[in-house]
């Protein structure tokens, strides 16, 4: 006999779908059931740094189809790419999420973030209230400008790699190799844990 998925239904005029057919539906949409894992880098040099990193943990926690993992300790960074004593340092940190948003869909959230915590753009690499960087999700490679992936400086930034490697010593930058032997080639110049701060994983 066939069986019949008549779950929810409330209008006898729609005709129940046979749960084989449910089922195959389901299995073939495989961001049902199959999240991916990205890692995100934080940035803030303007503004509250500690309590910013935070909020922006917790809007990506309020992400439907987001959960965050892992968050790193956090780590006073001397501003990468700019005259040395231009800017404030950073506050710096990574977390680790597993999501069924597309990678495109993912960089909008993170983006809405940013204009949340009214970060402006002016200048390249500008101080910044926070930046929201994805560094890698699953082992996508992409040269998209608008989207690329992993992140195309990530594995130069001692900034991203020391958290990163803090969450997860195995991990590896597709296309580059270990986290931890980019980490040791780069050195940790200028990267200082603050043992003092703690940023929260949300409940
Ligand atoms: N992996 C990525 N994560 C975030 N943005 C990306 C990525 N790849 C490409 N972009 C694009 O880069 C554009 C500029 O981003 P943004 O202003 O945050 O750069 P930045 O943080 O100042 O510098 P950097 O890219 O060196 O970290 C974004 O509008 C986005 O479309
Ligand atoms: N220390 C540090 N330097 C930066 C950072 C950052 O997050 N930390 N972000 C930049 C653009 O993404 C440019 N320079």
């Amino acid at each position: 006999m066939t069986a019949f998925s008549t779950e929810g239904q409330s209008d006898p005029t729609v005709q129940p779908v046979p749960a084989a057919v449910v089922e195959q539906v389901d299995a073939a949409d495989v961001t049902l059931s199959n999240p991916k894992r990205a890692v995100i880098s934080l940035g803030s040099n303007l503004g509250n740094r500690l309590e910013t990193l935070q909020g922006a943990i917790d809007a990506l926690e309020d992400t439907p189809g987001l959960r965050v993992k892992a968050v790193s300790p956090v780590y006073e960074t001397e501003p990468w790419g700019v005259d040395p004593g231009s800017q404030p340092s950073y506050f710096n940190a990574v977390v680790v999420v597993k999501t069924t948003l597309p990678p495109s869909s993912l960089l909008e959230r993170g983006q809405a973030i940013e204009e949340a915590f009214d970060r402006v753009r002016e200048e390249r690499w500008g101080p910044r209230t926070i930046d929201v960087d994805i560094v890698a999700y699953a082992d996508v490679v992409s040269d998209d400008p608008l989207l690329t992936l992993p992140h195309p400086r990530a594995h130069e930034r001692a900034f991203v790699l020391a958290p990163w490697y803090d969450v997860d010593p195995e991990a590896q930058l597709p296309g580059s190799g270990p986290v931890a032997d980019l980490l040791a080639d780069i050195g940790r110049d200028g990267v200082l844990p603050r043992a003092d701060l703690e940023l929260r994983l949300p409940e």
